[in-house]
């Protein structure tokens, strides 16, 4: 066991030389023995498997050895000694095969197996006896050669058959061949006993020396070391199941993975061919790409060759720009530095210029010193110039209002081309305004009517005839004094022609209004005013005020008030205006050098018609607004009236014409009045109401004579206005 005990895994290298010692002697007699040995470096490595063989080889080999008796006999019935015999005897015996020959090499079982089975066919006898065995069988039999190889079995079973059957046999002696051949066997086996009692006593003394160095703590160790063994190897086959189990396990896991692998192969297969297809068409797009970029590279190829060429010819024209900039930079050179001659030259005459430049400042300056004493007194002078000027202003106001602030004139209409019989009622006009009215149907001193006017208008008059006389006026309204040109007469009489004109009336054709505004606009003194002139209708309910530039603007709003104004057939005018129309315009005037403010105003006025009520038949709503007509009418003539008679009270709040008229009637205003009249015998009547109005309205001043000393008045001034104006123009 000491030695077992020895062969634990790095025994040998731990231990002294002696248990080495005791090692390679034990593999030695296992060499001799011919049993499969171990290395000593399999205990160094601690690789047991080796060890272990040889072990139970020796175990086997000792449990052969045991199954033969010490007599030689087949203890337990079996003629050939087979293993199946555990003990282990102390006393000579020998084994199954000659331990000499197992020195050569280890035989393997089946060898022995085979080498025994052999030497049982030579010796076993299957039937008959000995003594009737050939000579040839047993001279083989004693062959040397067949008696060592035959097995001792055999060769006692041969011994056993002869005695047996010598026995039986009784009073017939052995033939003597038989007899040398036991003789021959015996021999053998005593040769056989002898050379194994031998062996067995120098193997015995060998492995109880080699027994004898152990102990029973290795013993111990060594059944330890085989429990462990047996552990170990449990484990392993539990390791082994464990592994199968894994195995299978592992196998199912393949079957998984190769499923897997075959759908990873469809994948692939299928990704294979798309990705072959995607190839193909990549190679179809890359060759279409390519051959795109070939004819590209061509294209470009040609274009860098016109570029080159393009690049020659521009090297080339840049050469010659070169050339030709060269020379012209030389030429620039020489014509700056003449420029350079030139400009000290211009240098040297800019500088005596300069100093004429100085000296003319300065005469200039003595020039411009007189000239500011000049202006001076050239701004005194027109101080003076504006006290004239407002005193002419005065004194022609003065001179309008010695002619009389109230004017009437008579304006005759012609017959119209529509009129059958031209009858007229007017038999005379006179230079200074007289007129006699005749009525045909009566005779006698009744017959005629003398009436006296400012001036008559008789029915050849142009309409600038008749404005020659308003003109003067309109002065007045710029110099801040109100004026009012009224027009009145019966029905068709000819107030809106002398106001307006005719309609489409060509500049020759136009009326009062027109000129009024015309003159206002060309009579405008920009030089020392600055006018502001708007029509006005503030007096009257919904009526508006709007700044106007030009004569335009304000017949555009005449145009607007026309549209609005009522028109209505009476039995006497086809187109009869059934209202009054009044266009306003006031002026702003601001003197620029004293800062002084005019205010000027002027009342256009177009009477509704002045017919007596029963003559236009008029009813209804007709006959109330002819009512309010004649009313404001009568009212307008009472105001003028007490105007005329210079009466403290004026009453002009009986209508809301006089009321609108207000501030060009009366005052320093001047009243201009157009009496119209239809010369027809047929309005005769409607003719002397309008003269008797007419002459209401003048009162005394008409048909007055004016006494001498105002008419020296007036020269006077006339002359005073016309000196001053001549110095005026003079300065
Ligand atoms: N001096 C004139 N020369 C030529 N035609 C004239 C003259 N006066 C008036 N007429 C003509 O007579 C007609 C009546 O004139 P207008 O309309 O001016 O009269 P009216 O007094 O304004 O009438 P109403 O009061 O009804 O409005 C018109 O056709 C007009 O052209």
């Amino acid at each position: 066991m000491q030695l077992l005990n020895k062969l634990r895994p790095g025994y040998a290298c731990k231990a002294g030389s002696s248990s080495s010692e005791n090692v390679k002697k034990f593999l030695a007699i296992m060499d001799e023995l011919g049993i499969l040995k171990f290395e000593l470096s399999d205990l160094e490595k601690g690789s047991m498997k080796n060890v272990m063989d040889c072990l139970s080889t020796l175990r086997a080999q000792f449990a052969y050895m045991g199954v033969v008796s010490p007599t030689g006999g087949n203890k337990y019935g079996s003629p050939h000694g087979d293993a199946s015999s555990n003990g282990l005897s102390s006393s000579p015996t020998f084994c199954g095969y000659r331990l000499s020959r197992s020195h050569t090499k280890q035989p393997s079982a089946a060898s022995m197996h085979h080498v025994v089975h052999k030497f049982h066919e030579v010796f076993q006898l299957k039937q008959g006896r000995y003594s009737d065995l050939s000579a040839a069988k047993i001279s083989e039999m004693m062959k040397s050669n067949s008696l060592d190889n035959a097995p001792t079995q055999s060769l006692l079973s041969v011994v056993n058959g002869i005695l047996d059957e010598s026995i039986e046999r009784k009073n017939d002696e052995i033939p003597h061949r038989v007899a040398c051949l036991l003789k021959k066997v015996v021999q053998e086996i005593e040769r056989r006993i002898s050379t194994q009692a031998e062996h067995l006593r120098t193997a015995r003394i060998r492995v109880l020396e080699a027994l004898a160095s152990g102990t029973g703590e290795e013993r111990g160790v060594v059944m330890d070391r085989l429990q462990q063994i047996k552990i170990e190897k449990s484990k392993m086959e539990e390791e082994k199941k464990t592994g199968v189990e894994h195995v299978a396990k592992l196998i199912k896991e393949q079957e998984q993975r190769d499923v897997e692998l075959s759908d990873l192969k469809q994948e692939l297969k299928l990704a294979k061919q798309r990705h072959e297809l995607h190839c193909l068409q990549m190679e179809t797009e890359a060759k279409a790409a390519k051959d795109g970029l070939e004819g590209r590279m061509k294209k470009l190829e040609i274009l860098l060759e016109d570029s080159r060429n393009q690049v020659r010819v521009l090297e080339a024209y840049s050469q010659s720009k070169s050339n030709m900039f060269n020379k012209k930079e030389h030429i620039f050179k020489s014509f700056v530095e003449f420029q350079f001659g030139a400009l000290k030259e211009l240098m040297l005459s800019s500088k005596s210029i300069k100093h004429e430049i100085l000296q003319v400042q300065k005469s200039n300056l003595e020039e411009f010193n007189d000239l500011g004493v000049k202006l001076k007194a050239l701004i005194d002078a027109t101080g003076d110039y504006h006290i004239v000027l407002d005193e002419n202003r005065r004194m022609f106001n003065e001179l309008q209002e010695l002619k009389g602030n109230i004017r009437v004139y008579c304006r005759i209409r012609p017959f119209l081309p529509r009129q059958a019989a031209k009858h007229t009622t007017v038999e005379y006009i006179g230079e200074h305004g007289e007129l006699a009215i005749v009525n045909p149907s009566k005779q006698g001193k009744d017959r005629r009517r003398n009436f006296k006017f400012n001036k008559i208008f008789g029915p050849e008059s142009t309409q600038a005839e008749v404005y020659s006389d308003t003109q003067p006026l309109i002065r007045s309204v710029l110099d801040g004094y109100g004026m009012c040109i009224i027009a009145y007469g019966q029905t068709g009489s000819g107030k809106t022609y002398t106001m307006t004109g005719p309609n489409g009336a060509s500049e020759e054709d136009w009326g009062v209004n027109y000129r009024a505004l015309n003159d206002l606009y060309s009579q405008n003194r920009r030089d020392s005013f600055l006018y502001e002139i708007q029509p006005n209708g503030l007096a009257v309910p919904d009526a508006s005020m709007h700044p106007v530039t030009s004569t335009s603007d304000v017949l555009e709003l005449i145009g607007v008030g026309l549209k609005n104004r009522a028109v209505g057939a009476t039995a006497m005018n086809e187109r009869s205006s059934r209202s009054h129309s009044v266009v306003s315009i006031h002026v702003r005037g601001k003197d620029l050098l004293s800062g002084a403010a005019l205010h000027g105003n002027l009342h256009l006025v177009d009477l509704a018609g002045s017919e007596r009520v029963d003559r236009s038949e008029a009813t209804g709503d007709r006959l109330k607004e002819a009512q309010h007509i004649n009313k404001s009418l009568s009212a307008l003539g009472d105001v003028i009236f007490s105007l005329a008679q210079k009466n403290s009270h004026v009453p002009y709040r009986n209508s809301k014409l006089t009321q609108l008229l207000q501030s060009s009637l009366g005052g320093q205003a001047k009243t201009l009045m157009f009496v119209q009249l239809n010369p027809d015998v047929s309005s005769y009547s409607e003719t002397i109401s309008t003269l008797k109005f007419a002459e209401r309205v003048s009162g005394v001043e008409l048909g007055a004579t004016r006494s001498s000393k105002e008419g020296r008045d007036v020269r006077e001034l006339m002359d005073q206005i016309g000196c001053r104006t001549k110095k005026k123009i003079a300065a």
